[in-house]
């Protein structure tokens, strides 16, 4: 069952409930109110049905050969995978440390628009995309590219609010509360449903955030491990990064968080 929708932010005012200093408060209200159409008002939840998948399609990338496959579910969200392949086509066996029988690599990948397409520096989603099908190519595995998941799960619109929000200096979880959503409204139940699809309940998941992992168990896919996705800090990414491992208790270590870090040059 997936959950009821969820109201998304309609008035923009979820600002009031995080006591800013009153010499922010104005910067904050002005930027929550500013958009140029309506927001959405509600977030759609996902649909469990499958509606339509599609045979493999190996697509050579920079990263070697992946069977492509597409997923619609009734919601009309349409999510993509990627098989790490073999020269010869067939899939790379399963490799990398410690499971008996081995288990796939896999990394799910939150759509972000900015990141994965233009190489926004604001966040870490671009290079966290490519270290994941680099280390899928090596150890055998899929990409799961979630499509409704852009801006932890509030959508592009929202997100862009929410980066107007974070230049009138809230962080990247406040925006979201000020915004009147939740830090995080991705729902991994279509996921769920494609790994179960592809025989893969038992994985090894390529990602910094133990929230993930707890969402995939209530939903019958056991991580055996996982996999870090670390990716060099840089001065425009600071701040978001250090929330994430501060507020979100992703598992980020000094490299991911100092630019000037010795290892990051
Ligand atoms: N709301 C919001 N979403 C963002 C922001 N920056 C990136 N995102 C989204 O965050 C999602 C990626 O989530 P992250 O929290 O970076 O990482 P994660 O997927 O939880 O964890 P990893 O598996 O370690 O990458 C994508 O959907 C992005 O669109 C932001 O400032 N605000």
């Amino acid at each position: 069952m997936s959950p009821e929708p969820k109201p998304a932010a309609s008035t923009g005012q979820g600002w009031e409930g995080l006591n800013l200093p009153p010499e922010q408060e104005q910067a904050v209200a002005d930027a929550a109110a500013s958009y140029i159409a309506s927001p959405l008002d509600t977030v759609p939840m996902p649909s469990p049905q499958l509606i339509e998948t599609t045979y493999e399609v190996p697509v050579p990338t920079p990263h070697g050969v992946f069977g492509v496959r597409a997923w619609l579910f009734a919601d009309g969200a349409e999510h993509i995978t990627a098989r790490a392949l073999n020269d010869d086509g067939t899939p790379t066996p399963f490799t990398g440390t410690g499971t008996e029988p081995p288990a796939p690599a896999v990394r799910i990948h939150s759509e972000c628009a900015t990141g994965d397409i233009f190489g926004s520096y604001r966040c870490d989603c671009g290079p966290q995309l490519e270290n994941g099908l680099r280390i899928i190519a090596q150890q055998g595995g899929w990409l799961v590219y979630t499509r409704n998941h852009e801006g932890r799960g509030i959508g592009l619109v929202n997100k862009l609010r929410a980066y107007r929000l974070q230049d009138a200096g809230l962080d990247t979880v406040d925006a979201n509360l000020a915004l009147g959503l939740d830090a995080d409204m991705r729902d991994y139940t279509q996921a769920s449903v494609i790994l179960q699809e592809l025989g893969a309940e038992r994985i090894r998941l390529v990602s910094n955030n133990p929230a993930k992992v707890q969402a995939l168990a209530e939903l019958g896919v056991e991580v055996l491990e996982m996999i870090p996705d670390e990716v060099p800090a840089r001065a425009e990414n600071t701040r978001y990064l250090a929330t994430k491992r501060d507020r979100m208790r992703h598992q980020l270590g000094p490299r991911n968080t100092h630019p000037n870090h010795p290892h990051n040059h």
